[in-house]
């Protein structure tokens, strides 16, 4: 758990413009020592301006930047402790790994005594010590990634700015990377913020992510509570797959945050701790693998939960199952179960008419939103 003391960033009521379109808009945001923080977002949300801020390689248009307490709105980036990997690792070509670490430290005219066991030390942290001689074309994708975070790590900044370091990489490697990343965060205690608009990646690195979407923060929460509990229906769309029944109709308050609505012309608990009232209109949003799902007997009439719907399409995923079903409002649902070959109403056909049911309060109940 990361400690909520004073923040080592704080961005205090930043807005930046560009050709005088409000790209960040008024953005508040604290970022605490040793935590791996990931900003996700669809393309051109503003993720990569928030970095370029941080660094210093823009300058906000109003708002205050500070590090360890310190106000660094106009520090230049090359003095903010501070350090980017960009996507493109942009290794020295002609120099090896080695020359490729020192070389912010010579830049820094450190004496060569100093130079060598901090390039070996960074080296060593990214497991690269052993080809330390070698040029950037003799490495895979994974490694040449690998020497542009000890790049960074050598000069021992206070935060590492990653700015979708893994997405040139291809899908088993990026999930290698993804794991090693993060046990190398945990071994350097380095502040860590990861853009990245996989949520995937987001979900499994982080230890808090912020959604952000046209410029402003939506969502501040840990991978769990942002897929668990969404705050809207963007950010539940952009996070996995999910089902959203619209204009549910809330009938009768039950208890405190448990309500009798009518979801499909049936009759179901919904659960909430939000405000609402009897007669509201709400978003009901369930995920695919929080669905259960039955077969309907020909001769049943006594279902009391859950709502009714035919099987129209089936997936086999492996490890999982999934159905498309069609509700009686004509909405299509995805419903997602491990595979069960015990089970003898497990093998549902297609056109088979079926009752979804769900686990008391896994629900999402949002307020309705015009989309
Ligand atoms: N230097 C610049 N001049 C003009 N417009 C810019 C500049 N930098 C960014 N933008 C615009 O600001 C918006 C946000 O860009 P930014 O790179 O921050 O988004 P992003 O969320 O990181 O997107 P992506 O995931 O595609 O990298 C985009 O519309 C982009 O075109």
């Amino acid at each position: 758990m990361v400690e909520q003391s004073l923040p080592l960033v704080s961005l205090t009521s930043i807005s930046k413009t560009f050709d005088g379109k409000a790209i960040i808009d008024n953005l508040d945001l604290s970022i605490y020592d040793g935590e791996f923080l990931t900003i996700l977002g669809p393309s051109g949300c503003g993720k990569t301006t928030v970095l370029r801020l941080i660094a210093g390689l823009e300058q906000a248009d109003i708002g205050r930047i500070s590090l360890a307490g310190h106000d660094i709105t106009d520090v230049p980036a090359e003095q903010r402790n501070v350090n980017t990997v960009f996507q493109s690792y942009a290794l020295f070509p002609h120099m090896t790994l080695f020359e490729n670490v020192a070389f912010g430290l010579r830049m820094q005219k450190l004496p060569n005594a100093e130079i060598k066991p901090r390039v070996i030390e960074a080296l060593t942290m990214v497991q690269l010590e052993a080809m330390s001689e070698r040029f950037p074309h003799q490495l895979s994708g994974g490694q040449q990634q690998r020497v542009a975070i000890a790049r960074a790590v050598v000069n021992r900044p206070k935060v590492l700015l990653l700015d979708e370091s893994l997405s040139a990489l291809d899908y088993k490697l990026r999930k290698q990377m993804q794991s090693e990343l993060k046990q190398l965060q945990r071994r350097l205690g380095i502040t860590f913020v990861f853009v990245t608009h996989d949520q995937e990646e987001a979900l499994s690195m982080s230890d808090r992510i912020l959604v952000m979407q046209a410029g402003k923060i939506v969502q501040d929460g840990t991978p769990r509570e942002i897929y668990e509990s969404p705050a809207n229906l963007f950010v539940a769309r952009f996070i996995g797959e999910i089902n959203v029944l619209d204009g549910v109709l809330l009938t009768q308050a039950q208890t405190a945050g448990a309500w009798h609505a009518k979801v499909e012309g049936r009759d179901c608990m919904v659960h909430s701790q939000l405000a609402f009232n009897a007669g509201d209109k709400v978003c009901v949003l369930l995920r695919p693998e929080d669905l259960r799902m039955s077969v309907c007997k020909a001769d049943a009439t006594d279902i009391a939960t859950g709502v009714a719907g035919r099987i129209v399409e089936r997936l086999y995923k492996g490890a999982t199952l999934e159905s498309r079903v069609e509700l009686s409002s004509g909405q299509h649902i995805l419903v997602s179960e491990f595979f069960d070959e015990d089970d003898p109403d497990f093998d549902y056909r297609l056109g088979e008419q079926v009752n979804i049911t769900w686990v008391d309060s896994w629900e999402v109940v949002l307020p309705y939103e015009q989309h």
